[in-house]
């Protein structure tokens, strides 16, 4: 990659004994969207105000295009935020808000008045100039945030929870709308979120963060399919994770039963985890099923069923059939033999994407010996 427009090296903090951020590395490529998603206290906010200087780092450098940064004040970094409370000036109009950090720096009236339009016009408020904040709603007030942030050119903008405040239908509007400032503006975004669905669903890029690390980071695809732990794959979308042992010759064992699985270069007779996502399930009669189930309950959810069901194993299934099943039941459970994904049990980071990159390359291979 060219070189990184923000980049952290070992960087931690730490108040007093406690350690809230553990030698943090990242890399930040400009003109991307980036999401750090993690649970709340995981870190996300520490890395984003070591970001914009509104926090010290304990130690680690943080470089911003290649030059350390570490002791820069937040005024002097070519980055902006845009908070979750919005924290707008309730005494000024729309306009004097937007136009706030141009003013301060001197800018002429004209170049102002220019640049407060296009903002504006980028963020669907133009007309509304002279509103005052009170008389906007939650969702035109955050508009005015980000025309606001972004009013100061920044290289990178920073968005912290930016939409949690707003109902869902608004959330997934801005969602939408947000991606597609980016993309116009072309400058990096780095967004922080809990909601994983926020997350796959506006993201070039995803660090995963828990207890002060990043876990995981790569496409919301990547995530999402190859989750490289049980935290990971419990807390990116619903999950069956299920104890497992894997046997010679693509083989894994788990449930009582022995199955195919491609997601290969494991080791025999080594423990690890299983993940099947629901939606990769399919429910089908008892003799063309790969395990048999017993349907435990369910509900409707608009386009499909939520299926819980238990295997002769005792492991709790959750499934998604797009038809409805009968209580009490026992039917048979389906599955791909790609959509097996195997965890190993501790494994660092580096030694999943080496073993992904492998894997990728046997897949690779078995296509030109196919052809
Ligand atoms: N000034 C402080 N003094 C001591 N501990 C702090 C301070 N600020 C934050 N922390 C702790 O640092 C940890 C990480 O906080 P941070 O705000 O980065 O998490 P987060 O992932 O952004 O969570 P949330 O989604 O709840 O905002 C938390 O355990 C928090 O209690």
């Amino acid at each position: 990659m060219a070189q990184p427009i923000i980049e952290f090296k070992h960087v931690a903090k730490q108040y007093d004994d406690n350690v809230v951020l553990k030698s943090v590395d990242l890399e930040i490529e400009a003109g991307k969207f980036y999401t750090l998603l993690g649970p709340s206290g995981s870190g996300k906010t520490t890395i984003l105000r070591l970001i914009a200087g509104f926090l010290e780092a304990t130690s680690g450098d943080i470089l911003f295009e290649g030059q350390k940064i570490n002791d820069l004040p937040p005024e002097k970094r070519r980055v902006n935020t845009v908070f979750q409370n919005y924290a707008l000036f309730p005494n000024m109009n729309v306009f004097e808000n937007v136009a706030f950090g141009m003013s301060i720096k001197g800018k002429g009236k004209s170049e102002i008045k220019a640049k407060v339009t296009e903002m504006l016009g980028l963020v669907k408020l133009s007309g509304l100039e002279d509103r005052e904040i009170s008389e906007l709603s939650g969702g035109q007030q955050q508009r005015v945030a980000i025309a606001r942030a972004l009013a100061n050119d920044p290289e990178v903008l920073l968005l912290d929870e930016p939409l949690s405040a707003l109902d869902y239908k608004l959330r997934k509007e801005m969602q939408y709308e947000l991606r597609e400032i980016q993309k116009r503006l072309g400058i990096t975004f780095i967004f922080v979120t809990h909601d994983q669905e926020e997350a796959l669903a506006m993201s070039d890029w995803i660090f995963v963060t828990n207890e002060g690390e990043i876990v995981q980071n790569g496409t919301p695809v990547d995530i999402y399919d190859a989750p490289i732990n049980h935290f990971v794959a419990d807390f990116i979308g619903e999950s069956n994770i299920l104890p497992g042992v894997m046997r010679k010759d693509y083989l894994v064992a788990f449930a009582g039963k022995e199955f195919e699985n491609v997601d290969g270069g494991m080791r025999p007779n080594e423990q690890v985890e299983v993940v099947l996502r629901p939606e990769d399930l399919d429910l089908v009669s008892a003799d063309e099923g790969k395990l048999i189930v017993t349907i435990d309950d369910q509900s409707f959810r608009g386009d499909y069923y939520e299926i819980t069901a238990h295997d002769d194993d005792q492991n709790e299934w959750q499934i998604q059939a797009t038809n409805p099943a009968i209580i009490g039941e026992r039917r048979g459970l389906f599955f791909d033999p790609e959509d097996i994904h195997i965890m190993r049990l501790n494994e660092s980071e580096e030694d999943f994407d080496a073993r992904m990159e492998e894997y990728d390359d046997t897949e690779e291979e078995g296509t030109m010996n196919e052809s």
